[in-house]
């Protein structure tokens, strides 16, 4: 199929219906009205114990720490990527909105509560609002090991927003740990710049995946708005990009 801008942009006008929780009226914050997609179309959840896994492995570690014993409960997990991504064309912060089954599970129940499996499964996950699980992200991923991180960002770019950006345009700013209690993991963060020119899809992820994802754009006033906010349904890399973003650059561009 041949994309042209007027097929994106067009898709932009359907409106935004749904209020995220955790969020001040998000239709205020975005220049750009929510596509109609799939994200919505989740039905049948249930739960079971970890087996085996490509994405997780837990472990406990024990050790001496001044002549005491100690152990900790670790779980390791993937190195991941992720970009500030402004469009100079149209003045907008470029962001992902997808389902996320772990902030699902957490936004429906505390994290106090019994999570026996055979509780959790007594649960109707039907009547708990999908936009629980549903998060605004700065596009981004885990990094595949034949590439650096620089090539795998360039490639989340391609296939979650459509934007072909020149590998050279990713500007490291920085790597940090996502969690220091149980995982550990390492983001690297970085910053780009995309003009309209460089759109060649719609984007939206890889359904071949299952991955789904929605493109949104955020004014740089509304930025500070939402960054602004007591809560948000959103991942702290999120926030410390928009900060990042508005500290270093939001005066010059
Ligand atoms: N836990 C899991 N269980 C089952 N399948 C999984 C999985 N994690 C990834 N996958 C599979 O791998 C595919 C690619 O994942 P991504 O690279 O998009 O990572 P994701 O953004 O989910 O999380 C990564 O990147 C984001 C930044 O976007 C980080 O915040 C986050 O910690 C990091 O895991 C997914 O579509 C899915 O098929």
């Amino acid at each position: 199929m041949e994309y042209t801008r007027t097929r994106f942009w067009s898709r932009t006008l359907t409106h935004w219906k749904h209020q995220i929780p955790g969020q001040l009226q998000p239709s205020r914050y975005f220049s750009t009205k929510r596509p109609k997609t799939v994200l919505e179309d989740i039905k049948g959840m249930t739960v079971e114990p970890i087996r085996e896994s490509d994405y997780l492995k837990t472990l406990k570690l024990q050790f001496t720490q001044n002549g005491r014993k100690r152990y900790r409960d670790v779980a390791r997990v993937h190195a991941s990527i992720m970009v500030v991504l402004y469009n100079r064309t149209r003045k907008v912060i470029v962001l992902v909105r997808q389902f996320r089954p772990a902030v699902f599970v957490c936004g429906a129940i505390p994290s106090t509560a019994d999570n026996s499996i055979e509780s959790l499964n007594s649960i109707d996950w039907s009547k708990v609002p999908l936009e629980t699980g549903i998060t605004l992200e700065i596009p981004g991923g885990i990094i595949d090991e034949n590439m650096t991180a620089a090539e795998a960002i360039k490639q989340e770019v391609l296939e979650e927003c459509g934007y072909d950006v020149p590998l050279s345009s990713f500007e490291n700013i920085g790597e940090f740990r996502t969690s220091t209690g149980v995982s550990g993991d390492a983001q690297t963060m970085f910053y780009a710049e995309c003009t309209d020119d460089m759109k060649v899809s719609e984007g939206g992820g890889k359904p071949t995946n299952g991955e789904f994802v929605e493109v949104v754009e955020m004014s740089v006033p509304d930025v500070r708005k939402f960054i602004n906010q007591k809560v948000v349904n959103a991942n702290c890399a999120l926030l410390i990009g928009m900060q990042w973003f508005m500290y270093f650059k939001a005066g010059k561009i």
